[in-house]
């Protein structure tokens, strides 16, 4: 079986394949290592072969988990490193080394898919969108915060808004005007994301016209996907890059 991993700065999204690739036996979103090998632990007849992993974090911590995962598992860990072209893509930033590793396998996965221009929206932590033309060539991208990061400045940041989870959750129902500070929010920062997406629609058709595909992803990507009813919506698309980066025959 093969274990994929997908650090983002928030969580930790795993999935474990059975070794014929075709399908995932398991999967789940954790926040820390030790979530993790717990999860995996409890998994009844896992029999781990190999493992790929990408991570946005900083090495060090990179490390620490694959350590972990060679002592609970006995498994090699294959990580996905920044490249300048792979499968048809060329990295478009100026230091390609540079350009997160999420966005670079989600790039890769929805090229992949699309066989076309692209244009890849994940949201997590951060937002981000990235600009694929129909021969390969990364334009650059766009970085803003996330829905997970505007919630934690705002927050951080005034006396008076504070509120559960729970009430985050009811709040987003709708998106009229919000009557409570919950409401307020949610669907404030909601709009901001929705408007991030427009902006870079526009974008996208003053290149290409009509003729390219838009991928949504990231864990808040049902946030948006009511906003661009032609997007295609893959939860999964930068295991589908890593798939790619990491091949492990
Ligand atoms: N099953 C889930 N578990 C955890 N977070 C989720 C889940 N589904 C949606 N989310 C939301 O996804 C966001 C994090 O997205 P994610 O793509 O995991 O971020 P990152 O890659 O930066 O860690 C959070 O706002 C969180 O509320
Ligand atoms: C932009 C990101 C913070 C997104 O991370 P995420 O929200 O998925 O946790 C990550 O891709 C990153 O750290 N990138 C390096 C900076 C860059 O891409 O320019
Ligand atoms: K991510």
């Amino acid at each position: 079986m093969i274990l994929e991993l997908d650090c983002g700065n928030s969580f930790i999204k795993w999935r474990v394949l059975d070794s014929d690739s075709a399908s995932a036996s398991a999967e789940g979103v954790v926040g820390s290592d030790l979530a993790l090998i717990e999860s995996l632990v409890a998994l009844p007849g896992l029999l781990l072969t190999r493992c790929r992993l990408v991570s946005v974090r900083a090495l060090e911590e990179t490390s620490k988990l694959v350590t972990a995962l060679y002592e609970t598992f006995g498994v090699a860990v294959s990580c996905a490193a920044p490249a300048r072209e792979m499968a048809g893509v060329r990295n478009g930033y100026e230091d390609f080394e540079r350009l997160g590793l999420d966005r670079w396998l989600a790039m890769l996965g929805g090229f992949k898919l699309a066989r076309g221009a692209c244009l890849v929206l994940d949201f997590g932590t951060a937002a981000t969108a990235d600009f694929i033309t129909a021969d390969g060539e990364h334009l650059g991208g766009f970085i803003c915060p996330g829905m997970p990061l505007m919630r934690s400045q705002l927050r951080t940041h005034t006396r008076k808004i504070r509120y559960d989870d729970a009430a985050a959750e009811r709040a987003l129902e709708y998106l009229s005007p919000g009557r409570t500070t919950v409401e307020a929010v949610e669907r404030g920062c909601t709009l901001m994301l929705r408007g991030f997406v427009l902006t870079q629609l526009e974008l996208a058709r003053s290149y290409w016209g009509d003729d390219f595909t838009v991928f949504l992803t990231g864990g808040d990507a049902d946030l948006v996907s009511d906003a661009v009813p032609q997007a295609r919506l893959v939860p999964d698309l930068v295991f589908v890059g890593l798939a790619m980066a990491c091949p492990l025959s």
